[in-house]
């Protein structure tokens, strides 16, 4: 079965000189039960991707699959499939709550939805959600801004869950939090996925943790995908040099911190992409080192499907790399 695909997404901002193609192009496949992480810096385009997925951000697309129904552009009926099967969880939890409501009384209003309606299996009630996520029943009569973020995120994940998706988006969950509040919530998400049967896509800026937690991994830059495959082989022997710098700077990260590329320049414009490989003024190994190496400037390498397991490189590299241990502080 396939929980979540989509083909050739595209989204704009803007018109005419301001235009930004935030999203170029992008086709994705969310492992069924498993974890599709997106990496890439800020600016990549992954918050774009993840809510034209869910229709918060107008994109087109060229099909769209969910929990095996296609569409070939938004209608009704592809918003209503997308409602009934696909939650989003963003790193802002108090954005899923009412402040006025408890957060019994929210998540109550999901079940009582007609979302949950169409829903197969037995209902549960608010405090059986809340049980689920490793939380007091009695947080059901506490108002959001009673709970710390770490029980107001989990709260969201139950509201999230009120509705049975098949498909969980997480945008950077994680990256408001304590290390160790982190860790909390990451074990939950993967003891969720296994007894519910959950396909994520985990978006982030931590390398480890999305190494740790995603069977796929899409490395964004500039609106593209330009590296997909098995998180090891796309995390540890990267082949494009992209990847190699995004993994390089793992060292150097913080907790939550945006990516710090080991390169000098600064990322182009995104209203203006290079020509050629939308890389190449940045690249270690492109034509600022290597001066033969045309092709980056003359030829665009395109975009990756994550079913492809491929590097949007001409000159990608097969070069092992190993991050060492202390590199990858997967917290807890
Ligand atoms: N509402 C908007 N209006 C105009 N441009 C936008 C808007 N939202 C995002 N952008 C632009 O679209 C591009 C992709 O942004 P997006 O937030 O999707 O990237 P991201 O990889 O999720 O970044 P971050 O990790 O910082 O959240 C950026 O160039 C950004 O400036």
């Amino acid at each position: 079965m396939t929980a979540l695909e989509v083909t050739d997404l595209r989204v704009q901002y803007g018109r005419g000189a301001r235009a930004v193609r935030a999203v170029d192009g992008v086709s994705l496949a969310v492992p069924s039960g498993g974890t599709l992480g997106l990496v890439g810096e800020s600016g990549s385009g992954k918050s774009t991707v993840a809510r034209a997925l869910v229709g918060l951000t107008h994109g087109s697309f060229q099909r769209l699959v969910v929990a095996d129904a296609e569409f070939s552009s938004w209608s009704r009926p592809a918003e209503a499939r997308v409602r009934r099967h696909v939650q989003f969880i963003t790193q802002d939890p108090s954005s899923a709550f009412n402040p006025r409501s408890t957060i019994g009384a929210s998540i109550a209003e999901v079940l009582a939805s007609p979302v949950r309606e169409s829903a197969s299996g037995t209902a549960r009630t608010p405090a059986e959600l809340l049980e689920l996520v490793a939380l007091d029943t009695g947080v059901a009569r506490r108002y959001p801004h009673e709970l710390s973020g770490g029980q107001l995120q989990r709260a969201s994940i139950a509201r999230a869950l009120a509705a049975r998706p098949s498909v969980l988006i997480a945008d950077e969950i994680t990256s408001a939090l304590d290390v160790g509040v982190q860790a909390g919530i990451l074990r939950l998400l993967g003891d969720l996925q296994k007894e519910l049967a959950l396909s994520i896509v985990f978006i982030s800026h931590n390398l480890a943790v999305t190494r740790h937690i995603s069977d796929q991994v899409a490395v964004m830059y500039l609106g593209r995908i330009v590296e997909a495959g098995d998180s090891e082989e796309v995390l540890v022997q990267s082949r494009h040099p992209y990847t190699r710098a995004l993994v390089d700077s793992v060292p150097r990260l913080k907790v939550g911190a945006p990516l710090r590329l080991p390169i000098q320049s600064e990322p182009p414009d995104p209203r203006h992409p290079p020509a050629g490989c939308r890389f190449h003024p940045r690249c270690p190994v492109g034509p600022q080192t290597n001066p033969e190496r045309t092709d980056c400037i003359e030829h665009d390498p395109g975009t990756i499907a994550t079913s492809a397991s491929d590097a949007a490189c001409h000159y990608a590299s097969q070069a092992t790399r190993t991050i060492a241990a202390q590199d990858t502080p997967v917290p807890g």
